[in-house]
């Protein structure tokens, strides 16, 4: 199982993503986020990618679509946190939400 995230290593993790809108959950288990894109056309084309992505990773994001908008939120389960495969995943989306 990936080690959970904790104290500096978290910290310095968790700094680029928070520059980039990411935000921790109040219960400080997940980070979560609001893409908004022009049109639904684009904010699928950017799921479809992610969900190849993760699939890959086999780690999967909980999100939720509404037209042109995705609300994202990234955790581990089974390690009760965050760990680098949310962070991983997190840019990786941000990547993806740039190539539109
Ligand atoms: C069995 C399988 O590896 C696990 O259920 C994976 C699948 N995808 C997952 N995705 C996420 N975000 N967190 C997990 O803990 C997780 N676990």
């Amino acid at each position: 199982m990936t080690e959970l995230l904790q104290g500096a290593t978290r910290t310095e993790a968790l700094a680029p993503l928070l520059a980039q809108g990411w935000t921790e959950t109040p219960d400080r288990v997940a980070i979560e986020k609001r893409f908004v894109f022009r049109n639904f056309n684009e904010a699928f084309g950017f799921m479809t990618r992610v969900a190849l992505m993760a699939e890959k990773r086999d780690h999967h994001p909980d999100w939720r679509n509404v037209y042109r908008t995705v609300e994202v939120t990234l955790s581990t389960h089974d390690a009760g946190g965050l760990t680098t495969k949310d962070t991983e995943l997190a840019q990786r989306m941000d990547e993806a939400a740039a190539y539109v």
